[in-house]
């Protein structure tokens, strides 16, 4: 480790009262806290802490099922399946303390209920294939890994970030250049930050240069250390920042330190080399995309009078940049049944457009406004695309072409380049 990486060391934390039901639920968390003591230096796979052997990497060839990690307790839990069940990967266990379960859609593979954290580890070990887990873990426990490729950065849920917070009390500390410049911290009595992330941490601190930092380790309710002389300010997660506030911290400028949501992640190595990987995370993907795109999005339906589809097309065009939809309206004939038996085409066209949720209300209105009857609104599902970016992407990171899939997908070795 550098001499300008901070030092890292533990603390117990002791007993403190309050009333706030945030801060009742960080007196709990106090009483779960465990002495950790994690290793000063960066490693491909972090050790599980105090005598534990290093862990190990599977060979590939030590299993066949295809197994997929996602997260037990906890919030990434239950928007984790919500968001799998939104896309017709439903999750079944048999019982509520079973750690395995399946995706009857896509047989063949495991589910396994496992804690964030070792969600990551169990994708560096090779114990699983795919997993879903917060980019703030991925970061802290993944350790930038050259095994671990995100399939996709962005699922939508556990947004929050990573950020230094200090005392409010410590009115001349607003920025983190007035943290590095304090003069009450200096090699003799060193910055005491306290984290659940120290990698990301320890790397953060390096970052910018600040050399007279100690870090300290616990495991939740990190924002009562400040006040109970513990630490000086910690870095821990955000998200509405009430936390903080219930504890009299704040943020500091320039000491966001990452950004976090719900991601889909991947074993390079199961990907490349485990029969059937490539293409479960391809129709993930898929439809992980068409889902997400289609989130926030509903189908407007509504019959318009004109005299052909191209003048109701101009009318709805000419309604604005709203009624155009995702790449313009979609308008048909509607045919009436003749007595003869026949169909003709009448003067109605049922005009099509995806609008965003928030904006519903007003479409009907300028529908309206165009002669439109009949509105009909529609949840969407799905809006698939051309083929994702991310899975070209994701392609590109491992160093594969289309053609190189369409290889696997038929059981055939990839082409070597
Ligand atoms: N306040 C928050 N808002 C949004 N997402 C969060 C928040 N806190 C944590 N997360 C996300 O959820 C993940 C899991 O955190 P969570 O606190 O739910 O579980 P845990 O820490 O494993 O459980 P516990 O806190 O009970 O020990 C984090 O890695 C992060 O990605
Ligand atoms: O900005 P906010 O919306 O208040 O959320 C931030 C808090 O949420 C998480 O804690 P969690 O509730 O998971 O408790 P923990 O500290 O025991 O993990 C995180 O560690 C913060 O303490
Ligand atoms: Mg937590």
């Amino acid at each position: 480790m550098s001499s300008a990486a901070p030092t890292t060391t533990t603390h117990n934390q002791n007993k403190t009262h309050n009333f706030h039901p945030k801060r009742l639920t960080a007196f709990k968390g106090i009483r779960r806290q465990r002495r950790c003591r994690v290793p000063l230096v960066a490693m491909s796979i972090p050790q599980q802490g105090g005598n534990a052997q290093p862990l190990k990497r599977q060979p590939i060839e030590a299993r066949e099922a295809i197994r997929m990690g996602i997260p037990s307790k906890g919030r990434m839990a239950e928007d984790t399946q919500g968001l799998l069940k939104s896309c017709q990967l439903s999750v079944r266990k048999l019982n509520p303390r079973q750690y395995a379960a399946e995706i009857p859609n896509v047989p063949g593979m495991e589910v396994w209920f496992q804690r964030a954290t070792d969600v990551v580890r169990k994708l560096l070990t090779g114990d699983v294939d795919i997993g879903i887990v917060g980019y703030d873990m991925l970061r802290e426990i993944g350790n930038e890994d050259e095994d671990l490729v995100i399939v996709h950065d962005a699922l939508g849920f556990g947004g929050c970030h990573l950020a230094v917070a200090v005392p409010q009390a410590w009115e001349n500390v607003n920025s983190l250049s007035q943290l590095k410049s304090d003069p009450r911290f200096s090699k003799e009595r060193p910055l005491r930050v306290v984290t659940a992330y120290v990698n990301v941490a320890t790397q953060f601190f390096k970052d910018q240069g600040m050399e007279n930092v100690v870090i300290s380790t616990a495991d939740g309710a990190l924002e009562a250390a400040p006040a109970m002389g513990a630490a000086d300010c910690i870095l821990d997660l955000v998200s509405s920042g009430t936390t903080l506030r219930e504890n009299n911290l704040k943020e500091i400028e320039g000491g966001r330190v990452l950004d976090s949501q719900g991601c889909l992640v991947a074993s390079r190595e199961a990907l490349l080399k485990r029969p059937g990987v490539l293409e479960i995370v391809h129709e993930m993907l898929e439809r992980l995309e068409a889902h997400l795109r289609a989130d926030g999005v509903f189908m407007v339906t509504a019959n318009v009078r004109g005299s052909s589809a191209e003048s109701v097309a101009e009318k709805i065009c000419g309604g604005g940049s709203l009624l155009r939809g995702l790449q313009g309206p979609t308008v048909s004939p509607i045919y009436t049944p003749q007595s003869d038996g026949a169909v003709k085409e009448g003067h109605f066209y049922a005009v099509s457009i995806g609008v965003p949720k928030t904006r519903i209300y007003e479409t009907v209105k300028s529908l309206r406004r165009m002669g439109g009857s009949g509105v009909l609104v529609f949840p969407m599902t799905y809006v698939f695309d051309e083929e994702p970016p991310r899975w070209t992407s994701l392609l590109t990171q491992l160093g594969l072409k289309s053609e190189d899939f369409n290889h696997l997908a038929r059981g055939e070795a990839p082409v070597a380049r």
